[in-house]
């Protein structure tokens, strides 16, 4: 399938409709994502409330003063959460660091990782935590077309991530200062592509995400109001033999928002650390035989982390 923009899938018949209906959805989730590895969702069930909830959470948080958000550095690859501040990272390591900051926590495991909470925002944690069970509600969702998509069993990849092992990254890209010009390759967040197997990214309304087209040019992945953009990652790549696409995308400064603030939201989907990530049954062909040995979904991911700290 080629289209000429990033398609827009109306997820409301998946949740709502018949089997006919839901497999007409599935049926362009999987256009969408071999063509593209992007589509934007609409209906897809997140109450707007909540969403407002978490972007104004996000923003208070953003406020705080340096010694308060460094309080709650980000400290290592397995822990994966915390406070990073700008230009801690490149994600795209030929160029300059990113100019944004970054806020991760995830559902919490008996006996892993603990969040790590301002301690000036008393109703940010409620809110985090009520905002992640709505994240995920969603992704199960997705991940249920997805293996309808893929002629699967309905929980085939529900089933692989039930240990939540996602990470929740509230982003903040802060106004440039006046007159500041950026050096050359200096983004908002360079070139990547992500890591585990789904991201959920809700957008406000700054503009300047942009996705690569198989062409290799930049196409704007302009905000649509109401939908979350979703986007399949590296290791879903690799589970689906190449049949989904792990596409990369970036944050460029436009011109005309350079002096505002721009927040997003980014929720990566990761499967159970010791889900084994092996090619699936309706991925591989004679034209297509499986391409990568059997990995575990953890070491996938602890190699795709060190490579970007
Ligand atoms: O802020 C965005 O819109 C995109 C961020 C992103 O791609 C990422 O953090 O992986
Ligand atoms: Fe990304």
């Amino acid at each position: 399938m080629t289209t000429d923009s990033i398609p827009v899938i109306d997820f409301s018949p998946f949740i709502n409709g018949d089997t006919a209906a839901r497999a007409a959805v599935a049926q362009q989730m999987r256009q969408a994502s071999s063509a593209w590895g992007f589509f934007y969702l609409s209906g897809c069930g997140m109450p707007a409330d909540q969403l407002a909830e978490a972007f104004a959470a996000s923003k208070a948080f953003f406020a705080l003063p340096d010694d308060d958000k460094q309080a709650i550095a980000w400290q290592n690859a397995e822990s994966n959460r915390g406070y990073v501040g700008v230009r801690r990272e490149r994600l795209d390591d030929s160029k300059p660091g990113d100019l944004k900051e970054a806020f991760n926590l995830a559902p919490e495991q008996p006996g892993g990782p603990r969040n790590l909470w301002p301690a000036a925002l008393p109703t940010f944690q409620p809110e985090m935590e009520h905002f992640m069970a709505a994240c995920i509600a969603t992704a199960d969702r997705v991940l249920e077309a997805f293996a309808l998509a893929l002629e699967q069993p309905d929980d085939f990849f529900v089933t692989a991530h039930n240990r939540h092992h996602h990470t929740l990254r509230l982003l903040h890209y802060p106004p440039l200062p006046e007159g500041y010009t950026p050096q050359d390759g200096e983004n908002r967040a360079g070139a990547h592509t992500d890591y585990g197997s789904i991201t959920l990214l809700f957008q406000d309304d700054a503009g300047g995400l942009e996705v690569r087209t198989r062409a290799g040019e930049w196409l704007a992945a302009t905000p649509i109001p109401g939908t979350v953009v979703v986007n399949t990652g590296d290791l879903m790549h690799r589970w689906t033999n190449h049949v989904f696409c792990s596409t990369p995308h970036r944050v460029n400064v436009p011109p005309q928002a350079q002096h505002r603030d721009r927040f997003s939201i980014a929720f990566f989907c990761h499967p159970n650390k010791d889900a084994e990530i092996a090619c699936i049954d309706t991925c591989a062909s004679a034209d297509n035989p499986a391409r990568y040995a059997p990995i575990s979904a953890g070491d996938h991911l602890l190699q795709r982390l060190n490579a970007t700290y």
